[in-house]
């Protein structure tokens, strides 16, 4: 890496109690400003667990985690979290406004600067023909759409999204996996982006890291994606990253229908 890194985590380990095993082992990554950096991993690997300790909200068992050269000590505005479930992320008694405005307001920004920033995140996700619904009245794309403006209105230098889509439908996934990728580009943020999903992982990062199961999970590879945006999953390049990344959870070639002799 030639530019300073946003985020450096060295030798990071994590386990939840005394004499338990380590969930996490030997964590090392580091992660360029402006990176969309996926971790990718099998269901409880501890993808979650690595996320909670970069926000801050969990404490490490041993090693560093320096972000703008400050170690990691506890949550900071610096750091902006994106969970899987909107819903419970929202406020249900304020409208899809008052949500995006409600970190702004608590951070005491002035009132036309905060109706400004409300404006703009919400142009951002297309949620501005929606802002005074509230949560009850939002699809699910529309909830993510607003959890998202709401963490972006605090303009932290991190966006932390916890498998952000995967409850969402496929059709409105992939709507969400273009507009995020545009949000990105706009606000040009440094995005960690958990999955499961190989093809989501390719389809998003600009870095894919890999991680091993739990216990002891660590990153075994951290590939870097040189296909531009936007990505096709036809794309022979594309298919060749997929395998790449494929080969590390599933070895055995991948079986095509046309491969499959009679
Ligand atoms: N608060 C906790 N106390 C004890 N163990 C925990 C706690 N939270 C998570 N774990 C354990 O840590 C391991 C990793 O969990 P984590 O949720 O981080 O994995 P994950 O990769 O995000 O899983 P998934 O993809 O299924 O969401 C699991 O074995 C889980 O049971």
């Amino acid at each position: 890496m030639t530019t300073q890194p946003l985020i450096t985590i060295n030798h990071l380990s994590k386990r939840y109690a005394p004499q338990t095993d380590l969930i996490l082992s030997d964590i090392n990554l580091e992660i360029a400003p402006g990176a969309f950096q996926v971790l990718l991993g099998p269901s409880g690997c501890g993808k979650s667990t690595l996320l909670k300790l970069i926000s801050g909200l969990i404490p490490k068992t041993s090693g560093a985690m320096v972000l703008n050269q400050h170690s990691i000590t506890g949550p900071g505005k610096d750091r902006g979290v994106v969970f899987q479930n909107a819903e419970t992320a929202l406020f249900p008694w304020l409208t899809v406004a008052q949500n995006v405005a409600y970190g702004p307001k608590m951070n005491k920004v002035a009132a036309a600067e905060c109706a400004r920033k409300v404006d703009y995140y919400l142009d951002l996700v297309g949620l501005t023909a929606h802002k005074d619904k509230y949560p009850t009245e939002l699809s699910g794309g529309m909830l993510q759409r607003t959890q998202i403006a709401r963490v972006l209105a605090n303009e932290p230098d991190l966006l932390i999204m916890d498998e952000p889509f995967s409850a969402l439908d496929a059709q409105t996934r992939t709507q969400m996996q273009q507009e995020l990728i545009q949000i990105w580009q706009q606000t040009k943020k440094t995005i960690i982006f958990v999955t499961h999903d190989i093809q989501e992982a390719v389809l998003l990062g600009t870095d894919i890291a890999i991680m091993t199961k739990s216990p002891n999970a660590s990153i075994t590879a951290n590939y870097q994606v040189e296909l531009t945006y936007p990505r096709a999953i036809t794309d022979a390049r594309f298919i060749t990253m997929f395998e790449q990344v494929n080969g590390h959870f599933f070895p055995a070639p991948i079986i095509r229908p046309f491969e499959v002799s009679a």
